[in-house]
């Protein structure tokens, strides 16, 4: 039977974003408090009863944190344009080696209640 397991964090970053709407505030650099969650998929095995100990979850999550955490995302390298969708896009290409049963990465802001999700 399959389970999904996932994992939650967050990070604080400053940004700017080109828009055809709302687009003064956007240009300018800013910041947000980013909330993401990572999911893996699997089957429990018998020996621990786990998909996959979280533990070693959040060591993967934790050394993604530092690429983003207190960075200006427009420079970070790999990354792209910083929307929503291009840092799911970016968790999950940091993360799928290191987790094979990776299966979505979930990014919002809160503050406004802006979310992306991505299961490819
Ligand atoms: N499809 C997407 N649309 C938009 C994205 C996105 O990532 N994907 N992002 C934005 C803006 O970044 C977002 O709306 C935040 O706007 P911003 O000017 O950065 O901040 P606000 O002042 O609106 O919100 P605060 O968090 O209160 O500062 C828009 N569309
Ligand atoms: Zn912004």
């Amino acid at each position: 039977m399959m389970h999904e397991i996932s994992q939650r964090f967050f990070f604080d970053a400053a940004h700017t974003l080109r828009r055809e709407i709302e687009a003064e505030g956007s240009r300018r650099v800013h910041g947000h408090t980013y909330h993401a969650e990572v999911a893996v998929r699997g089957e429990p095995t018998a020996h621990n009863g786990m998909v996959m100990d979280l533990g070693y979850v959040r060591r993967e999550v934790n050394l993604l944190r530092e690429k983003l955490d207190h960075h200006f995302l427009d420079d970070v390298p790999g990354l792209g344009i910083p929307t929503l969708e291009n840092l799911c896009t970016f968790i999950w290409n940091e993360l799928k080696p290191r987790i094979p049963g990776l299966a979505a990465v979930t990014v919002e802001r809160h503050a406004i209640g802006d979310r992306c999700v991505y299961r490819p």
